[in-house]
């Protein structure tokens, strides 16, 4: 590589997507430095998948706790602690953090714990003021939570802040209907808050299959979440026991303890000096790239939330290692496949899905042909709790081929990575009527639905 700049790699951002690009490009012999202006592991590791499901899972105990007394258990004196699971979970996004960092360190790669901006075609300037050349420069700046334009927004706190509360909200007002919202709606019901979710229209999970949100929504009801649909906040005012009164419109000014806003995330391009780059971006700031993720800018790349494709870390990790393949590896450039990616929401129950809903399916394929199973999962029935679960395979008519399954049930997400194999392979309603089941389970419904 060329020695007539500092690096062959400048990083911008080491979260999912800029580690996993800067330990690969190094790993083929580049020459690499990263800059991170929080912490190394991004959004994933340190506010995002990681502690978030470490909450779910122990929010999961208040209905095991309650379940287990069916199965001949009796726990006395059970009680919850919330500091000490915050501070557990976040001892753990430490080591994982560490983790990472020595991840980089055994790879050579310099690290920069500080923000860094483009400020010239190849030059790189750091917080503290040096400036380093990079023959290329990667753009993995992630994404940050947009708040709504309303009165007092900044009385309410987003997933960022979740993480680390000094304590548990008695009443909590969630605005928004997507992931964050009903992951963290979950978590906070189950650990005894009273959560309402705002959304201002009238659809949670809007790409998610119909008869699967309309099964969390009811589920989720009646488990005791609240939920307001068309309405929007008009403001947020705190009061003097340090709650606030919140006015949505068409509804009466309430008082709650916490306002969270899951209302969705913005590519972080502001002040990175894209312009001055050249860098097009889109409407949503967005970094605009081609299939191998390079920008208009021939040296310049992105990857992950920031170029706003599919907001997902397993994405972001693969657009990473395409990219340093494609610039740093021996072999012809590699193009990240964004179609058929499976996905879960990590609710109270949690959905799981890949592919086309019924939907999409009817819209785009001449015939479609759907299965549905309908159950009560075995650990539901003996615990007497009211909880059906739900599977929906979507399949061309013609040909047989599966085209999309959806699930909402205990577990589902674990059950969907492996079935979203089959339907990336194209395999047919014929093929998993082929597999005999595994008795008994859950998954075996996914070979049994007729
Ligand atoms: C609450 C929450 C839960 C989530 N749960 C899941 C989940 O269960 N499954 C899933 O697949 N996805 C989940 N996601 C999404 C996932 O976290 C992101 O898609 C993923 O982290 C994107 O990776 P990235 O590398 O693009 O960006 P990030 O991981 O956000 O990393 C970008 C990094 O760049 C740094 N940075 C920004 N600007 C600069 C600068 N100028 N200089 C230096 N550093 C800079 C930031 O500090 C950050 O560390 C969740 C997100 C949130 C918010
Ligand atoms: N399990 C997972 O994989 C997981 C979990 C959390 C987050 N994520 C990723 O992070 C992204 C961000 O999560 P999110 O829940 O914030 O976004 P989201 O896109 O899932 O949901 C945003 C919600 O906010 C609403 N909204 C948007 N603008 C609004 C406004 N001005 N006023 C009121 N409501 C508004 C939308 O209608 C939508 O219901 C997700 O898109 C997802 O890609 C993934």
């Amino acid at each position: 590589m060329s020695d007539s700049y500092d690096f062959d790699l400048f990083t911008i951002g080491a979260g999912s997507g800029g580690v996993r690009a800067s330990r690969v490009s190094a790993a083929h012999g580049a020459r690499v430095a990263i800059a991170e202006e929080h912490r190394v592991g991004g959004t994933c590791v340190i506010r995002g998948c990681v502690p978030k499901k470490m909450l779910v899972y122990g929010a999961h105990f208040a209905e095991d706790l309650e379940d287990c007394q069916k199965f001949g258990w009796t726990v006395e004196g059970k009680s919850f602690d919330w500091v000490k699971l915050r501070d557990n979970v976040l001892d753990d996004v430490s080591r994982i953090e560490d983790a990472y960092t020595d991840t980089l360190e055994n790879h050579d790669v310099t690290i920069f714990k500080e923000r860094a901006e483009i400020t010239g075609p190849h030059e790189i300037t750091l917080a503290s003021g040096k400036t380093v050349t990079a023959k290329y420069i990667l753009i993995a700046t992630g994404a940050h939570p947009h708040l709504p334009d309303c009165e007092g927004t900044e009385h309410g706190i987003t997933s960022n802040e979740a993480f680390h509360l000094d304590e548990l909200p008695k009443k909590v007002i969630i605005a928004g209907g997507g992931y964050i919202a009903n992951e963290f709606a979950g978590i906070f019901n189950e650990f005894g808050s009273r959560v309402c979710v705002v959304n201002r229209g009238d659809t949670l999970l809007r790409q998610y299959d119909e008869a699967v949100r309309d099964r969390l929504l009811q589920i989720s009801i009646m488990k005791g979440i609240d939920f307001k649909f068309n309405t929007v906040f008009e403001y947020i005012k705190p009061c003097d026991d340090g709650g606030y009164f919140v006015k949505l419109s068409n509804c009466d000014e309430e008082r709650v303890d916490l306002v969270m806003f899951a209302t969705g995330r913005v590519p972080n391009t502001k002040g990175l000096g894209l312009n001055k780059a050249g860098v097009e971006l889109g409407d949503k700031g967005e970094v605009i790239v081609d299939r191998f993720s390079k920008t208009n800018v021939d040296h310049i790349y992105a990857v992950g939330d920031v170029t706003d494709r599919v907001q997902l870390t397993p994405v972001a990790i693969r657009e990473g290692q395409a990219f340093a393949d494609s610039v740093f590896g021996p072999s012809d450039p590699v193009a990240v496949d964004h179609t058929c990616i499976p996905s879960a929401v990590f609710s109270h129950p949690p959905i799981a899905a890949v592919g086309m809903t019924e939907g999409e399916a009817k819209n785009s394929l001449g015939s479609v042909k759907v299965y549905l199973s309908d159950f009560r999962a075995m650990k539901n029935v003996v615990a007497g709790r009211n909880e059906r679960s739900l599977f929906k395979m979507i399949c061309d008519g013609d040909s047989g081929r599966i085209v999309g399954i959806h699930m909402i049930a205990p577990e589902a997400p674990e059950m969907m990575q492996a079935a979203a194999i089959a339907v990336k392979a194209g395999l047919t309603k014929a093929d998993f009527d082929a597999t005999t089941a595994i008795h008994p389970t859950m998954a075996e419904e996914l070979v049994l639905m007729r």
